[in-house]
């Protein structure tokens, strides 16, 4: 990555004997969608703030668009727009009013604050509401309106934190939508703070998965699902018109197809755990067999599995092998 948008050094914080984020490095580039991960008390926050330049690292460097955000968080500032989990309007004034407001405190003119509120207010489909005070806003309108308030000042970098917290479903979807779409279309950077993992999956080009203050591992959901699963990684499912014994006798020597590790029979679907992607091969032994296929479908181990894989104690206890049995259990028995 040549010129990172944001480009954590070594970026550390303690507070008294607590590292609430340790040794941490991570380039994001323009135009990327990144989402960060982790449990409560992770370490996102605070991660967050040293980038904004609101809290001094312990050691270490934030750099956003080559800025240093601890020794110049006033020019960072004005880079980046922030929009927190939760947001406060003037509640007596409109969401006209109060985007106008903000971006008159950003040192946009009169005129132009009010040209962009009105467009940004389309753009976010709050368009018919711009006259509405914000006391009588839903949770979701105000998280739209947060947005409008974060890209008044046309920031190079958005970071979101739970930016879709109380949004109905369709909302939620226009939303990253719309996130997606600033960030292909205007070359935004962002950063996404979340515990959704749908909704990271869906629109995220690269995920970190943040514990204790460390990135325990960073890549597109490809690569951290063919990372952490590599024995396990596809999951096919057969379905075939009529249903087969649970001990039908052709598991054996289905098991025997190249890369297949485990199949499990339910009635007319067959559930099969592959380390390579097979299909083709198990639709021919199906074939084969004179059975007739009504449908197949394929997957990877998605971010659930690959989080899960971190954060479920019970997992952790037992040893590597183990725990991706386990997943890989748990993946079918969803299914
Ligand atoms: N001002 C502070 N003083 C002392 N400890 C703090 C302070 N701020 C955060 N911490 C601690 O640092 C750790 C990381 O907190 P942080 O808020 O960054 O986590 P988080 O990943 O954002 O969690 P959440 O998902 O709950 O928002 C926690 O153990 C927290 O208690």
């Amino acid at each position: 990555m040549e010129n990172p948008v944001i480009d954590l050094k070594g970026l550390t914080k303690c507070y008294g004997s607590l590292k609430a984020v340790d040794d941490l490095n991570l380039k994001i580039e323009k135009g990327e969608i990144f989402g960060l991960l982790g449990p409560n008390g992770a370490g996102k926050t605070t991660t967050i703030l040293m980038m904004l330049g609101l809290t001094e690292p312990t050691s270490g460097k934030a750099l956003v668009c080559g800025i240093d955000a601890t020794t110049h968080p006033i020019l960072v500032k004005r880079k980046v727009g922030y929009m927190p989990d939760s947001i406060g309007f003037y509640e007596s004034m409109t969401a006209l009013e109060n985007l106008v407001y903000t971006g008159k405190l950003n040192g946009i003119p009169g005129n132009e604050a009010h040209q962009r509120a009105l467009d940004l207010m389309d753009l976010v489909g709050l368009g018919d509401s711009a006259h509405k005070r914000t006391s009588v806003f839903s949770r979701g309108m105000k998280q739209r309106l947060g947005l409008a308030e974060v890209l008044i000042k046309r920031p190079e970098v958005i970071i979101l934190d739970e930016p879709t917290l109380g949004i109905d479903p369709a909302g939620v979807k226009e939303f990253l939508g719309l996130i997606r779409e600033l960030s292909r279309e205007q070359g935004l950077t962002v950063l996404l703070s979340s515990h959704h993992l749908h909704q990271v999956q869906m629109v995220c080009d690269r995920v970190g998965i943040f514990a204790a203050g460390k990135m325990q591992m960073e890549g597109n959901i490809h690569k951290l699902s063919q990372t952490l699963f590599a024995e396990d990684s596809y999951s096919v499912s057969i379905t075939v018109r009529e249903p087969l014994p649970a001990l039908w006798e052709h598991s054996d020597e289905l098991r025997q197809v190249r890369d297949v590790r485990e199949l499990r029979i339910t009635e007319n679907l067959v559930q099969i755990a592959c380390a390579s992607d097979v299909t083709p091969d198990i639709v021919r032994f199906f074939v084969a067999k004179g059975l007739d296929v009504m449908g197949v479908h394929k997957r990877e181990f998605g971010l659930d599995e690959i989080y899960q894989k971190y954060f479920d104690n019970n997992l952790i206890e037992n040893n590597t092998d183990e725990k991706s049995r386990s997943i890989f259990k748990r993946y079918l028995n969803k299914k």
